[in-house]
């Protein structure tokens, strides 16, 4: 896979922004924080939450046309995206919120939808691979382990 850019940097912080009301914001913290928390285990990177706009990776629940060039499509279709490292808009995640984001198989579970983003976030295009996260299309039934050895392999080589 051919890999983008890249934080020329270990640490990475990130802030959330606007929440969705399908879940509290404890829980969209959690699984956020997990969300990260998959890639800093596989390789050298760590994560940091702060609560300000000048976090690195932005993360928020938009709808529709938003502010940046690529407007949601309301329910189901896009359901997030993710701009490439770098500055200002770089690593910025968005969730549509006309999705209905869940903790379990019903809707779209927000756990295994950021952690695919936050893979592009940090550098890291689509698979070819069924197996792997960065699969272009979602699928709830990802195991335990969200990582394929590939996906572990990619964040090796880029960083
Ligand atoms: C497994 O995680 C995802 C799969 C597919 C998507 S998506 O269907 O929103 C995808 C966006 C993306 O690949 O990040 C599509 F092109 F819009 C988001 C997360
Ligand atoms: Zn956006
Ligand atoms: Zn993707």
């Amino acid at each position: 896979n051919a890999q983008g850019t890249r934080w020329n940097k270990n640490i990475i912080t990130y802030s959330i922004g606007r929440y969705t009301r399908d879940l509290p914001r404890s829980t969209v913290d959690f699984l956020l924080e997990t969300a990260f928390r998959v890639w800093a285990r596989a390789s050298s990177l760590t994560f940091v939450r702060m609560h300000s706009h000048n976090a690195d990776i932005m993360v928020e629940f938009v709808t529709s046309d938003h502010g940046d060039l690529y407007p949601f499509d309301g329910p189901r279709g896009t359901l997030a995206h993710a701009f490439g490292p770098g500055l200002g808009v770089g690593g910025d995640t968005h969730f549509d919120d006309d999705e209905r984001w869940t903790t379990g198989k019903t809707g779209f579970n927000l756990h295994v939808v950021a952690a695919h983003e936050f893979g592009h976030a940090l550098g890291l295009k689509h698979s070819r691979n069924p197996e792997s996260l960065m699969y272009p299309t979602y699928k709830s039934s990802r195991g335990a382990s969200l990582l394929a050895s590939e996906d572990v392999a990619n964040i090796n080589t880029l960083y």
